[in-house]
């Protein structure tokens, strides 16, 4: 097995093809985009119920892709399947299809899942800083990885903070509970503590729902920031944050892929009646 998701993939290539209307095979980027995350005809069940229907999608590398739908149309649960989260939960299972990174089907038996989650970040709806001191919360995954060099971590500190755009509250007290933060600052914390392993996607489970309007702004302008660097994939419920902080919007209905196309596409012109409906909040 070649290191995973580090190889230059053959279907990172440019593509043209146009955005996705119903019914439509395969969905793709936009022009000039490179795939990263290359979803195809997957089905997922959770024992009997199937909860995704044969979902293709290209997500790019380095923008931001955000995933909308009503209440259980399946978008957490295609999330979890990039890094393979749903593998914790027994009855749940990939059918039929291939989920690629970098042209590495990602559940192929051979595939490391550590390397794998390692590489592909999440960031969980609700905050979950270890009790532990903020400095602790952001070496953690390093010193997992065997790595103690205090002047490494120190630097790896200070840019994980700095890139998730917290250094400047917490630098004077990087020892004392990551607990203690405001919500806003708990969940930068998480995405410091993603970006600190230096992964190439972040996952983001509605990393907003639980705060105010001024730590969802903060958190949406270090969306904005993040993706110079990484790959960032987004549920949100909030359709003004979809059409805010994405370049590509998948639009998803009972376990469907309905509409997928760079973002102000989906919120001005949508293809689809059903896109239409939802993000025009007729439904949903
Ligand atoms: N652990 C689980 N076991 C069984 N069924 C599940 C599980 N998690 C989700 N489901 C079901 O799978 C479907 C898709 O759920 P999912 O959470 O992916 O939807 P969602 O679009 O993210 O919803 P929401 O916006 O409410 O979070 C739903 O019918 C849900 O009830």
């Amino acid at each position: 097995m070649p290191s995973l998701l580090t190889m230059e993939s053959p279907s990172s290539r440019p593509t043209t093809a146009p955005a996705i209307k119903a019914n439509a095979p395969k969905s793709t980027p936009g022009p000039a985009d490179r795939t990263i995350i290359d979803i195809n005809h997957v089905d997922f069940f959770y024992g009997e119920s199937q909860a995704l229907h044969d979902i293709s999608l290209q997500i790019p590398e380095k923008k931001v892709t955000a995933f909308i739908g009503p209440s259980g149309c399946g978008k957490s649960t295609l999330l979890r399947c990039l890094n393979r989260m749903n593998d914790l939960i027994d009855v749940a299972r990939v059918a039929n299809g291939s989920i690629k990174i970098h042209d590495i089907d990602i559940y192929q038996p051979d595939v490391d899942v550590i390397e794998l989650r390692k590489r592909v970040g999440m960031v969980f709806q609700k905050s979950n800083p270890f009790p532990k001191s903020i400095y602790e919360n952001i070496t953690y995954g390093l010193r997992l990885q065997g790595v103690s060099n205090k002047a490494h971590l120190d630097e790896v500190v200070e840019r994980s903070l700095r890139g998730a755009a917290l250094w400047d509250e917490v630098k004077d007290r990087l020892h004392t509970s990551g607990l203690g933060l405001s919500g806003g600052q708990q969940q930068r914390l998480c995405i410091a503590r993603a970006i600190a392993v230096e992964p190439e996607i972040i996952l983001m489970d509605e990393p907003c729902s639980a705060l105010d309007p001024i730590a969802t702004a903060k958190v949406e302008e270090l969306i904005h920031e993040l993706k110079s660097k990484f790959t960032i994939v987004i549920v949100t419920h909030n359709m003004q944050q979809a059409a805010r902080c994405s370049d590509r919007t998948a639009f998803f209905y009972l376990g469907k892929l309905i509409e997928y196309a760079d973002t102000q596409t989906i919120f001005m012109n949508p293809g689809n009646p059903q896109t239409e409906a939802y993000v025009s909040g007729r439904f949903g």
